[in-house]
């Protein structure tokens, strides 16, 4: 089948993770549609990065199907899941990025795994990928511990756009980044997800990001989404936590800010 045509790119059914005696993910389904922003929410442990780790395959599953661009990952031979992976690019939580590497060579890291570019090459791509995200050339030949945590996370957004992918999983972009910061980093994901016609899976916190950048959120609780649509569907669902959540101090700050780009089509 050709995944081009097809309008979800991520499926996920019926998902059971759990590690000793704890179940995370209980029955959890969720499609991620192609083009769009998808915001998940939840508690602190609620399972969100078990949730995304699963779906990359870093976390094994106890039972349920995910199928990545038309490819269910339990039928998918290992060359097929290494061709997959090049399609999708991940941002976590604390950037991740290899302290003994310059900031250009961490960008190079996933183009040396998949790519066979000449080291020119190479480097010329990865400087591409930091211009990108607004980092400016002379950045380019430090090391991760010379960044402040904003340019950080464009390092490894960089990183992530490295390999051109379909898809972007993102863990938490903002944590950490001050409001204006954080605000600049939700407009970048804007405009690279629009230009680049990424679709975008984040983890996220952040009611401003949840409320200016996603298309659609998912919220998690008790190991299922309780919720999934657009930031108007949180605000009017009777569910407890989302409720609790939505309908909060902070959720009405947010939402007095700025128009929803979950309220508006993609
Ligand atoms: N490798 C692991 N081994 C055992 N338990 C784990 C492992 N990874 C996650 N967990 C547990 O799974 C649960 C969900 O964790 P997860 O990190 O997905 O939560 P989260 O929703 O992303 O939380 P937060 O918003 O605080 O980042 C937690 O109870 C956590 O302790």
């Amino acid at each position: 089948m050709d995944s081009s045509k097809s309008q979800t790119i991520i499926n996920v059914r019926d998902l059971v993770v759990g590690f000793e005696d704890q179940t995370v993910l209980d029955h959890l389904s969720l499609d991620v549609k192609r083009g769009e922003i998808l915001g998940v929410v939840g508690a602190s442990g609620s399972g969100k990065s078990v949730l995304l780790r699963t779906i990359i395959g870093l976390v094994p599953k106890r039972a349920g199907r995910i199928s990545i661009l038309d490819n269910d990952r339990d039928e998918a031979t290992p060359e097929k899941i290494r061709e997959i992976e090049r399609h999708w690019g991940i941002m976590f939580q604390q950037g991740a990025l290899f302290s003994s590497l310059t900031v250009r060579q961490n960008v190079e890291f996933p183009m040396r795994e998949h790519l066979n570019l000449s080291d020119r090459l190479r480097a010329e791509v990865a400087r591409t990928k930091l211009g990108m995200v607004g980092l400016s050339p002379e950045d380019t030949e430090k090391y991760p511990s010379e960044l402040s945590g904003g340019m950080t996370k464009r390092v490894a957004l960089a990183r992530a756009l490295a390999l051109d992918p379909q898809i972007v999983f993102l863990d938490e972009p903002t944590s950490g980044l001050d409001p204006i910061a954080a605000s600049d980093f939700d407009t970048l994901i804007k405009t690279l997800q629009k230009t680049l016609g990424l679709t975008v899976f984040m983890v996220t916190h952040d009611l401003d990001s949840l409320h200016t950048v996603c298309n659609r959120i998912a919220a998690l609780c008790d190991g299922k989404m309780v919720a999934e649509g657009s930031f108007d569907t949180m605000l009017a669902s009777t569910h407890p936590w989302v409720k609790a959540y939505f309908q909060g101090t902070r959720a009405r700050n947010a939402t007095l800010s700025e128009p929803s780009s979950a309220s508006r089509p993609n």
